[in-house]
């Protein structure tokens, strides 16, 4: 999996409400806000579950209805589609 080019990302993310590419462009981010833990939480095992069927994990932060989410792809040494694709199912979990 090769690392996504600047403009590649950015037309990407255009389609991803919220997601914004780092200022060192090497990842993109959101931060979601749910209104309690459990609808935060929930969210989250469903991404866990989607993480291990696409063998591509996001760091992330929870502090109750909070939860910030950051992807880039470690093998790559950057933004890879798989970025791209974990945002998107992340979109479609709130959409
Ligand atoms: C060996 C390597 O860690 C695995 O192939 C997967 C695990 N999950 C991963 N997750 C992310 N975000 N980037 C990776 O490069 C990655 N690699």
């Amino acid at each position: 999996m090769s690392k996504l080019d600047i403009a590649t990302i950015a037309t990407a993310i255009a389609g991803l409400d919220g997601w914004k590419l780092a200022e060192d462009g090497l990842s993109i981010g959101k931060v979601y806000l749910f209104d309690d833990f459990n609808a935060a939480f929930g969210f989250m095992t469903r991404i866990a579950m989607q993480a291990e069927k696409m063998n591509h994990h996001p760091e992330w932060f929870n502090v109750y209805g909070k939860v910030g989410i950051t992807l880039t792809t470690h093998d790559a040494g950057g933004v890879s589609q798989k970025d791209i694709d974990l945002a998107a199912f992340a979109e479609m979990l709130v959409s």
